[in-house]
């Protein structure tokens, strides 16, 4: 069996993934399964003192983003996209809350998760996603982080679905330090899944989705190339070249979570997707200094965009139809307005 080996770390072959024929996530840690319960900290969760499969057993798609905020109104927005109604009285609620770190809120079998940013953030949650999906019995779940970026390039409001994700070496994989080691582990998300979503993207759309390499930094400031930190010890010519190569090398745009959100995904052999919308073009400056409200509906693109697809695959498997009797249509911003302003009146 070929295993695909990156420093000393192994990652699943393709024979392996085909072992996972029943869709469940199987864990690549004999540990989990000898414990009496296994405590989520950082979801408020755990395998003793909640029914992880009644609760979360029927999720097919787990999206994640930087800020509580956009996970809610994600959540509220794709309820009326797939027409979920919760029951009578009740309101969406923070299953995470009591954690203080993540909120999590589950609209029928789509998780909208917040990560916070950067690495240290993505890598625990991630950790305890891929052991919520394996407590709770999901099949094939797919992982899709929601997320804002700088733009190379191309200008801000642009739709950018990750192709590849490369460290700050433009290395298309994720370095961990594990007992004093270092590894890495390949940053791979899915191709046929990026195709796909840029496949929903619309020509009607008043705005680009396009597809290209993304680069994932430690930092936003120095990291970045950025020239307003509280530090520089570099010129503008130095940035304007590392910005000019990114591009030379297909790099579209930069964010902070891409290689480990594609790393542990890769590792769990977990179907995934990035879809970012630029800030900014980084050609033209550092700020991000659009208005408001301009940049309050450029987050909306991206999960405009992830909804026609989570739209899709229920149509397709029939459950959008059964599960919640009511069909809507897969192209709707202006009925995403609505709900925004509905959230935005409540804050
Ligand atoms: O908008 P989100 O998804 O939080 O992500 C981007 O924004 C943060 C920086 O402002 C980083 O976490 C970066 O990856
Ligand atoms: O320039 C940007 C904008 C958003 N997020 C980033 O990480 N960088």
């Amino acid at each position: 069996m070929s295993l695909l080996v990156a420093g000393n770390s192994t990652s699943l072959s393709e024979e392996e993934l085909d072992e996972y024929s029943d869709g469940t996530v199987k864990l690549r840690n004999s540990n989990i399964e000898l414990m009496d319960q296994d405590i989520l900290y950082h979801l408020a969760l755990g395998s003793e003192s909640h029914d992880l499969q009644e609760m979360f057993g029927d999720v097919k798609f787990a999206c994640m983003g930087g800020t509580p905020k956009r996970m809610e109104n994600f959540a509220h927005f794709i309820m009326n996209e797939i027409g979920y109604k919760l029951p009578a009285g009740t309101q969406l609620q923070d299953i995470s809350a009591y954690s203080y770190r993540y909120s999590m809120y589950k609209v029928g079998p789509v998780l909208c998760v917040s990560h916070g940013m950067g690495t240290p953030s993505v890598s625990i949650l991630m950790h305890e996603m891929i052991k919520l999906m394996y407590h709770a019995k999901c099949k094939d779940p797919v992982f899709i982080r929601i997320g804002t970026c700088g733009g190379i390039g191309v200008d801000g409001g642009t739709v950018i679905i990750t192709e590849d994700a490369l460290d700050g070496q433009l290395r298309n994989s994720h370095e961990f330090t594990i007992l004093g080691e270092t590894i890495h582990r390949p940053a791979k998300l899915d191709k046929k899944l990026a195709r796909e979503l840029k496949s929903l993207s619309s020509a009607d759309d008043p705005y680009d989705t396009i597809i290209g390499k993304t680069l994932c930094t430690n930092d936003f400031y120095e990291g970045q190339g950025r020239l307003d930190g509280a530090f520089c010890e570099f010129s503008e010519n130095d940035k304007m070249a590392y910005l000019e190569k990114l591009r030379e090398n297909g790099v579209v745009n930069i964010e902070m979570e891409s290689t480990i959100f594609a790393a542990l995904t890769h590792h769990a052999g977990i179907k995934a997707a990035v879809v970012c919308v630029a800030l900014l073009n980084r050609l033209n400056g550092d700020q991000v200094n659009a208005p408001k409200e301009v940049m309050h509906e450029w987050q909306q693109r991206p999960q405009i965009l992830v909804s026609r697809y989570i739209r899709k695959v229920l149509t397709h498997n029939g459950q959008l139809k059964n599960l919640f009797g009511h069909q809507g249509s897969i192209k709707s911003p202006r009925r995403f307005k609505l709900v925004q302003q509905e959230s935005q009146a409540h804050e």
